[in-house]
């Protein structure tokens, strides 16, 4: 199975996104994850619709947008058009997660589920067929550069088994770097997040020797 590296922007230099885009696809990236955070589901505010569309214009990579926000729905449209091709919604944060599956595939997007380290994978059992990604964090979502949460992996294994052979990707999202990378993509996930050990070393040589360090660890 190929597993595929998806850097989490969030770690990258606010200031030079296009620059830092560009660095992290020569350097191997897969998909880029974009990390929408509202200071209300998360205590954390990052950015939206606007930035996204500014960064969409200088990548032709996967946008897969982790959405962290509460309510999700209204702004479903907004993230579609801006350039998401994946847009994944909390189970914790709305109380119609089909309707928002339902939504985002209206839109003519890939759908996805983020769940908590603490979120049981029993939520996803009647959405199944609603959905391309399932994104369960290892960490507590709000920062990067957190410590990844073991527990998770065992999950990871039970969602492998849940999903059965439908085509939908396990992203790990939280503390992945070279050691923990093997536990998950062991236990069936094939996208792994990647921030702050993306983007340690702050340069496009860096990136490459850390994008390759994690492939390699999952080889
Ligand atoms: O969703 C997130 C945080 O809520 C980020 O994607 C995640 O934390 C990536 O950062 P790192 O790899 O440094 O843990
Ligand atoms: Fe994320």
């Amino acid at each position: 199975m190929s597993v595929l590296i998806a850097p989490s922007m969030l770690s990258s230099d606010f200031a030079r996104l296009a620059d830092e885009l560009a660095a992290v696809e020569r350097a191997g990236a897969d998909w880029i994850h974009l990390d929408v955070m509202d200071g209300h589901f998360v205590p954390n505010i990052t950015f939206g619709p606007p930035v996204i569309k500014a960064m969409r214009k200088y990548s032709k990579l996967v946008f897969d947008v982790h959405l962290m926000i509460a309510p999700a729905d209204p702004y479903l449209e907004a993230f579609a058009d801006a350039g998401a091709d994946i847009i994944s919604v909390h189970a914790e944060a709305g109380v119609h997660l089909d309707r928002s599956l339902q939504a985002i595939r209206a839109l003519g997007k890939k759908a996805g589920v983020v769940l908590n380290p603490s979120t049981p994978e029993t939520v996803l059992e009647y959405v199944l067929d609603r959905i391309d990604l399932i994104l369960l964090m290892t960490v507590n979502p709000g920062f990067g550069g957190q410590a990844f949460i073991p527990a998770v992996v065992e999950k990871v294994a039970r969602v492998k088994k849940m999903i059965g052979d439908r085509p939908i990707h396990i992203e790990i999202d939280g503390g992945v770097t070279p050691e923990t990378a093997p536990l998950v993509t062991r236990a069936g996930a094939d996208v792994l997040v990647a921030g702050s050990a993306v983007f340690k070393g702050g340069k496009e040589d860096a990136y490459r020797a850390n994008i390759a360090a994690i492939r390699a660890a999952v080889a």
